[in-house]
């Protein structure tokens, strides 16, 4: 489904390049549930922004249901593939209605069933329709995220990219949303790649996980072996002490 070889990328800048991404290798089946998880700033939302498109000009290959993503449009790009972002207060427009919002994809792709599909959008996440003429600012953080999956999954896509998307969330609704996302996940045959720091979010939904560092994948870990603890890399060992003593 998701086939990535030798990812490399240079960020830019203004006297040198810097390399973020350094020969990464995932391969991601379809329906799976892959996680990245690593220290702040190892790559992990980068991964994402070059698949997403946001990134241009990294090396290697990348290709979605043995499609070259270099040869991919970005209207189809969006057909095929959608993210969620952290928080989803920046990412629903502020003065736009629910109903905007969500009929903004299917208006770009000139659907004609938009209200049916806006609907079902909204009951796939919890919502009903006396949501529609709301704004994000009359929602709570849950229910803002919860548009924002429904817009990510209103135009039916094989895969979500999900780059933290309960951390910006209070406690108590992130399980809510690590839930919606499970079931919608066995619902729709989703696939899911999920850039977390949170080692619990991670064995809650993800089958595999790679760990990163500095820009490098140092492994990739079941989640059974990852509950266990049953890990080779020292890194991995790190991660797992500090999660288990923030428990
Ligand atoms: N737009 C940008 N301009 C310059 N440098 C960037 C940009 N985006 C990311 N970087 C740099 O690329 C590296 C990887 O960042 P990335 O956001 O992918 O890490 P991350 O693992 O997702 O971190 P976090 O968990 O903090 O989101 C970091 O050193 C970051 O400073």
């Amino acid at each position: 489904m998701i086939s990535i070889q030798s990812l490399s990328f240079d960020m830019p800048g203004s006297t040198k390049s810097k390399r973020i991404l350094n020969d990464i290798n995932i391969s991601i089946g379809k329906g799976e549930c892959f996680g990245l998880v690593g220290e702040s700033g190892s790559g992990k939302t980068s991964i994402l922004k070059c698949l997403a498109g946001q990134f241009q000009g990294w090396e290697g290959a990348i290709a979605i249901q043995g499609k070259s993503l270099a040869e991919t449009s970005l209207k189809e790009r969006s057909n095929t593939m959608q993210m969620v972002f952290q928080d989803p207060y920046g990412a629903l427009h502020p003065r736009h209605t629910i109903r905007k919002i969500l009929n903004e994809p299917l208006a770009i792709k000139g659907l004609s069933d938009k209200s049916e599909r806006i609907l079902k959008a909204l009951k796939d996440v919890g919502l009903d329709e006396t949501f529609l003429p709301r704004y994000p600012h009359q929602l709570s953080g849950g229910q803002r995220q919860r548009v924002a999956i429904a817009r990510a999954i209103i135009l039916d896509p094989d895969i979500i990219l999900l780059d933290e998307p309960t951390s910006a969330l209070d406690v108590s609704v992130q399980a809510e949303i690590l839930n919606l996302l499970t079931s919608l996940h066995r619902r729709h045959q989703l696939t899911y790649l999920m850039v977390s720091h949170d080692l619990g979010v991670i064995a809650h939904l993800c089958e595999r996980v790679a760990v990163m560092k500095s820009g490098e994948i140092v492994e990739v870990v079941s989640r059974d072996d990852l509950v266990e603890g049953n890990v080779a890399h020292a890194y991995t060992k790190v991660l797992l002490q500090h999660a288990l003593s923030r428990e």
